[in-house]
């Protein structure tokens, strides 16, 4: 059972380990837990439905508030102070792109709004429910999940586009393959999703983000259906499939897609290493990116990420060894900066690439840790967003925002940001915890995922204050910088205002007339991604 007012199914949980929650009360300050409003309140909330019967949909009040929201810190603002307000009308199932088609029709002729929903886990206020005098209608592809062709002889998978990546990676690895696309919310949100927010996984290094891998498909729009044949390159004129990328349910629905996949990797293992300054481990990470060498993934945080990953690890005696080595390596805990490097690939391939990556390291002062730290982040690498629950348990608030810039610009963006958030906090006289990593590693540049702690505010107004003064002051910072305001997260609408400084005018006008052009009465997700 998916937890009504967080993350994650309601049986698990993952505890805040007793240091890590330590850190936390030094550096913000004790915890304020806010009073959470029930199930039932909320439910009581839902007026009657606009909308008609009709097979496909449900205008029950769970469902229609189930799809109200995603997971962006607005909505949890809103879920658990019980100040959502706006609710879909009713949410509608269909099984197939023709049940889609007859849920467009039932949605022209009732002049309703249409939200595409894939697995609910936006966290930029894509699936947010206008204040609308049209009835407004939410579109699950929950039941759209089938692998409807492998062809091995290509590399190529279709899939129906609402299969959630655990569904999708099960189904595939069955039979030998994999698509290798992991983005943190893997358990929950699906490949339309994906496909539709340009999302990246975390081994995006070696399998490419969802843009390389999103071959084709069909997307049913208020104007028709537009089909994307798969095709492994094209040059006859400008690619549509980048215009559905990216299209965050404006253009249409998306109901399968064709995506490369491979075989699964003989070797796929994760190591740690430990750089004695940022700038080593930038100069490492960096010369990694473009040796072309068989890496899946490369993590490096800064020294404030490395503390606090450590201390809430839990594993006191372990990381004061792990300390004790380092300062015996010469390295000051204080200034340590941990990395993951992930190696993939066919044994041999895999291994001679490992020991080219470790000379480069070396090179720059890395020391080699091994697999533990490695496969402790494997193990957990989908568990940490349960974190998010326990920590707003304790009064504290965790958010996370990201970029991406070219080499030249990403150490100065990375603390003008984390600088950026803090003085942001101090007008409302209260201290954040920000820390920082590079995600997703790239010859020409890198992505800045930086992680936020505060404490929540006295009541649901006062969070989202503290909320938008952080998000407002860290976009001006990625702005003024020419980074992009999202590397893998969309647009939705935390992000629309920045979205005209990346793209300009012209290039605005131009998606403003795609967008017409596929919805002449601005029906999909209107007042997402751009007006
Ligand atoms: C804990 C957590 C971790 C995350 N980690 C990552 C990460 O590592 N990398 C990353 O890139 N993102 C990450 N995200 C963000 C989010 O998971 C992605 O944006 C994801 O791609 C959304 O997919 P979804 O299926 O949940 O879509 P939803 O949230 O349901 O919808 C997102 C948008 O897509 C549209 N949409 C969905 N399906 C379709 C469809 N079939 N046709 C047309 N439009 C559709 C919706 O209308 C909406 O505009 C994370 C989010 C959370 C909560």
């Amino acid at each position: 059972m998916i937890r009504y007012n967080g993350w994650g199914d309601e049986s698990v949980t993952m505890e805040t380990a007793k240091k890590g929650l330590e850190m936390l009360k030094d550096v913000v300050g004790p915890g304020q837990p806010g009073e959470d409003c029930p199930l039932a309140k909320m439910l009581a909330k839902v007026g009657p439905s606009r909308l008609p019967e009709h097979s496909l949909l449900s205008r029950e009040p769970m469902d229609r508030y189930t799809h109200a929201h995603g997971q962006s810190l607005p909505d949890w603002i809103a879920m658990r102070g019980g100040t959502l307000e706006n609710f879909p009308d009713a949410v509608a199932y269909p099984t197939s792109s023709q049940e889609v088609e007859d849920v467009m029709e039932f949605a022209q002729d009732n002049d309703c709004l249409v939200i595409p929903y894939g697995g609910g886990t936006s966290v930029v206020g894509h699936l947010n429910v206008p204040k609308s005098n049209r009835p407004v209608l939410s579109l699950s592809l929950e039941r759209m999940t089938r692998l409807v062709d492998l062809d091995r002889y290509s590399s190529l998978a279709n899939f129906e586009a609402g299969v959630r990546g655990v569904d999708l990676e099960a189904q595939l690895r069955a039979l030998g393959y994999t698509l290798g696309h992991y983005p943190q919310s893997f358990e929950y949100s699906t490949l339309g999703g994906w496909v539709v927010t340009r999302s990246s996984g975390q081994q995006s290094m070696h399998f490419g983000r969802i843009d390389q891998l999103f071959l084709g498909g069909e997307m049913i729009t208020p104007r028709g259906t537009m089909k994307l044949p798969a095709l492994p390159a094209s040059a006859a004129g400008p690619d549509l499939r980048q215009l559905v990328l990216g299209s965050e349910g404006r253009m249409g629905v998306l109901t399968n897609a064709s995506v490369k996949v491979q075989p699964l990797p003989e070797m796929d293992q994760v190591y740690g290493m430990v750089f004695p300054t940022w700038n080593h481990g930038v100069d490492a990470v960096r010369e990694l990116a473009s040796a072309s060498l068989p890496l899946s993934m490369m993590r490096l945080s800064n020294p404030k990420e490395t503390k606090t990953n450590l201390a809430l690890s839990g594993h006191e005696t372990q990381t004061k060894l792990l300390n004790q080595y380092l300062s015996m390596r010469g390295i000051d805990p204080e200034k340590a900066c941990m990395a993951l490097v992930g190696v993939i690939g066919a044994k041999k391939v895999a291994r001679a690439g490992k020991s080219k990556a470790w000379s480069i390291a070396k090179k720059h002062r890395g020391v080699i840790i091994g697999k533990t730290m490695g496969e402790s982040w494997e193990k957990k690498r989908f568990l940490i967003p349960y974190l998010r629950n326990t920590l707003w348990e304790q009064g504290y608030v965790v958010d996370t925002l990201e970029t991406a810039v070219t080499w030249d610009k990403v150490t100065n963006l990375l603390q003008s940001i984390d600088g950026a958030v803090t003085e942001a906090m101090a007008g409302f006289d209260e201290k954040i915890h920000v820390f920082t990593h590079l995600s997703h590693i790239y010859p020409t540049g890198s992505s800045i995922y930086t992680s936020y702690v505060f404490r929540l505010g006295e009541n649901p107004a006062q969070t989202y204050e503290r909320f938008l003064a952080l998000k407002t002051a860290a976009s001006k910072e990625i702005v003024k910088a020419g980074g992009t305001i999202t590397h893998q997260h969309g647009v939705g609408v935390d992000h629309k205002a920045y979205l005209p400084a990346e793209k300009g005018p012209l290039g605005m006008e131009i998606l403003q007339d795609v967008v017409k052009l596929c919805d002449p009465d601005q029906r999909m997700n209107t007042g997402k991604l751009l007006d």
